[in-house]
């Protein structure tokens, strides 16, 4: 069967990986991007990027300094959104960006990715008229300022204010306190001179909660900040450097009422407030941005995959038999069991990110219509799979970093900095512990639901339905059923320790405490509810992919699903057997499946992580790099470092020099 990666002048080993391929890699990654079509273009725009003068690296962005990153970045930024705007459909624009500017942020990160998805969710349509069509030709940007110094998580204690002066029919911008200064915000630094502000909406000295609203933060024409705004960078970050991500106080600045996002809640010239059709649209350009990073978030492990697979198929050391050649590493069982199941999720969090971005679509239907009821699964969803992909990601990126030995722990790799981006989405969007409890909310309200025999929405049906026997390793040998089986039991695990977690609740309500200081007390079990009730979706996503996808492909979407699920329960085996659902000999079975799988999936574990189609430019990894002459190119790599310019640094004339000849002269 064809890889189609395949070329002169390749790393044999590679090459031999590839032929070993039993389908065809192209269908698989046009199934991945949605089709032909988008593959194609996928592959278009990555040839043009290289191609493009504008976009070279004279070095790589390794070793500049942050301020000479920050340029360049800009450079090409200006470069993408001035001519080539529109040769790319707004959906290839992180494709574009990551290609031209990888992954470390760039100044109009915050524009697209909140500033106007705030805005066209949330202006009402004299402000949108106004200031959207602006935004979209970039004569401004702006970003999305909520965090503060001293509060992130808990959006209801914001301290910014926004007061209503019915007299000028203007908001008063307030940071009442140093902790109260914005602080995090990307691009709020340097780039932007416009930020969507959220700020307690005060009318009459009554507290309405917290609300959006559009400040200008810096002269159009000479990008100095405007009187009573303090703004600026908020220094280095494990990642990110290219971003500038930073504070902001404002003293009293004055902004007219029309400049409130009124499409929702709304305040009129007399000071009269309507509150929305659900109270918790203010926060939607969190949920827009939670839906959209689980498919960001799969791409950013695939990567990894990529690499650690790629650069263990052209490793070789030690020997598995004695007398025997070197080997690969990828043929070592432990190497395997650390990659595989990372290309297995990879495929599975991209899979379930493209889900949640159709079901984010279609709440934004329903809310245009005036109906909300979709709202709160989404949040649950989103909630959740933010905090399990984020998570499940980091540790995933780490493992695939590690197997690749001490050349992981390069920059020549890219994974360090792959980890150190992708990890921020565990705090960012709010913290994972405090998102899966958002999670659980909705699902103690189901479990509610389900006793009462109400209907229950497609993510949380599971809990409204009986449990049978594990059927876990009695299915003989047929796949579909063993499936089947495994799902089952996973359903059964998420309702009973949704139920359990329920109960405990309950438990201490009925002992005294008050709801509040009982859920405390038994958060660590509704985090676990909500965990599994995402890697449910995430196992169900996978395989309705797995059941529509095409003939050609069906086999190793199969053996890869087989490889996710056994993976996953393993790894969950305390929860499969707490309540004796399943057996010891059960989780034996599993980890005999698991084992097979990886021998099954060796053969084409190469292909698998080049249908991901990744370029070398976006990989940015001289082990990842598709050809695997890896050994070349870390020489060629090093030989750029700064502390090569010249055989003998000024550190070394000015300090080291002297002293050995200081100490030498002692003797
Ligand atoms: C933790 C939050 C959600 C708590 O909010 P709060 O107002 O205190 O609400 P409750 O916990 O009491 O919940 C009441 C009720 O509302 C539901 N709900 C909450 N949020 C939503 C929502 N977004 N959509 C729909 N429904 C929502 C909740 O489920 C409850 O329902 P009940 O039926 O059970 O009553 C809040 O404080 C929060 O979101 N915190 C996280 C802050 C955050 O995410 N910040 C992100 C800043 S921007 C950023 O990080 C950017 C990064 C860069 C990049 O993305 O590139
Ligand atoms: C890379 C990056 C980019 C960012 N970009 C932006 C941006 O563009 N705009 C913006 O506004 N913000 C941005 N942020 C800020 C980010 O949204 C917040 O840092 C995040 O929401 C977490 O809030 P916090 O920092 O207040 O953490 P804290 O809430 O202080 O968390 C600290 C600890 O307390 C725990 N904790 C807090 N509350 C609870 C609770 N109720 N129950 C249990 N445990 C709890 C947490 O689990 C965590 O362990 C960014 C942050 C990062 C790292």
């Amino acid at each position: 069967m064809p890889n189609r990666c395949i070329r002169p002048g390749d790393n044999p080993d590679l090459t031999k990986e590839r032929e070993t391929c039993t389908f065809d890699t192209d269908e698989l990654a046009a199934n991945l991007y949605g089709s032909r079509r988008n593959l194609e273009r996928r592959r278009e725009i990555s040839q043009k990027v290289s191609a493009d003068p504008d976009f070279a690296d004279p070095i790589p962005h390794e070793f500049l300094s942050r301020e000479k990153a920050v340029d360049a970045t800009a450079k090409k930024s200006k470069v993408i959104f001035q001519k080539w705007k529109n040769l790319v459909k707004p959906e290839e624009m992180p494709h574009l960006v990551n290609e031209a500017v990888g992954i470390q942020g760039f100044p109009l990160a915050l524009h697209h990715a909140m500033f106007l998805p705030s805005l066209n969710s949330q202006a009402d349509d004299d402000l949108a008229a106004e200031i959207l069509p602006r935004a979209k030709a970039y004569e401004i940007i702006g970003t999305y300022a909520q965090t503060e110094m001293g509060h992130g998580t808990n959006l209801r204690e914001l301290e910014t204010t926004a007061t209503y002066d019915k007299t000028t029919q203007e908001f008063v911008i307030n940071t009442p306190t140093r902790k109260a200064m914005k602080w995090w915000p990307g691009n709020l630094g340097k780039m932007s001179n416009y930020a969507v502000v959220c700020c307690q909406l005060i009318i009459d000295g009554k507290n309405l909660g917290p609300h959006n609203f559009l400040v200008q933060l810096r002269c159009e024409k000479t990008h100095e900040p405007l009187p009573g705004i303090t703004v600026g960078d908020i220094g280095p970050k494990i990642a990110y450097n290219t971003t500038d991500n930073g504070f902001l106080a404002l003293d009293n600045v004055r902004i007219p009422r029309r400049q409130m996002l009124m499409k929702h809640a709304k305040v009129s010239p007399d000071g009269t407030y309507t509150p929305p059709i659900h109270a918790k649209l203010n926060y939607g350009a969190m949920v827009h941005v939670r839906a959209h990073m689980i498919y960001s978030h799969g791409h950013l492990l695939a990567r990894a995959a990529a690499v650690a697979t790629r650069y263990s198929a052209v490793r070789r050391q030690g020997r598995i038999e004695n007398g025997g050649p070197e080997v690969q590493i990828l043929d070592y069982q432990t190497q395997q069991h650390r990659i595989f199941p990372q290309i297995a999720r990879a495929y599975a969090i991209l899979f379930a990110g493209q889900e949640v971005r159709d079901q984010y679509a279609k709440t934004l239907e329903g809310i245009a219509n005036g109906q909300a009821d979709l709202l709160p699964d989404l949040h649950a969803l989103t909630s959740g799979l933010k905090s399990v992909v984020t998570f499940m990601g980091g540790l995933g990126i780490e493992q695939c970093r590690m197997s690749c030995g001490g050349h992981g722990y390069s920059d020549a790799s890219g994974l360090p900095k792959l980890y150190g981006v992708q990890i921020g989405g565990c705090t960012y969007e709010g913290e994972n512990m405090v998102m899966l409890q958002q999670t659980a909310r909705y699902l103690m309200k189901g479990v509610k639901w389900a006793e009462q025999g109400k209907s229950l929405s497609p993510s949380i049906a599971y809990l409204g339905k009986k449990s049978g026997k594990s059927l876990i390793g009695l299915k003989g040998g047929d796949i579909t059923r063993e499936h089947e089986a495994i799902l089952e039991t996973l359903e059964h695990t998420a309702r009973r320790l949704a139920i359990d977690a329920s109960q405990l609740w309950e438990k201490r309500i009925k002992g005294g405490e008050c709801k509040e200081r009982a859920w405390n007390g038994v958060t660590v079990e509704m985090n676990r509810a909500s965990r599994v009730y995402t890697r449910l979706f995430m196992a169900r996503s996978f395989h309705r992919r797995l059941l529509s996808s095409p003939s050609s492909i069906r086999s190793v979407l199969s053996d890869l699903f087989s490889l996710y699920l056994h993976y996953e329960c393993v790894d969950m085996a305390q929860h499969l057997l707490e309540d004796g659902h399943c057996n010891g000999g059960q989780i034996q079975y599993l980890k005999k499946r698991l084992y097979e799988d990886l021998t099954t999936l060796r053969p084409n574990a190469v292909s698998l992580v080049d249908s991901f189609e990744i370029s070398d430019r976006e990989l940015n990894s001289v082990l990842g790099r598709r050809d695997g002459n890896v050994y070349e190119a870390l020489f060629q790599w090093a030989k750029q470092s700064e502390l090569n310019y010249t055989d003998v640094l000024p550190a070394v004339k000015n300090y080291m020099m002297p002293m050995m000849e200081e100490n030498r002269s002692k003797l």
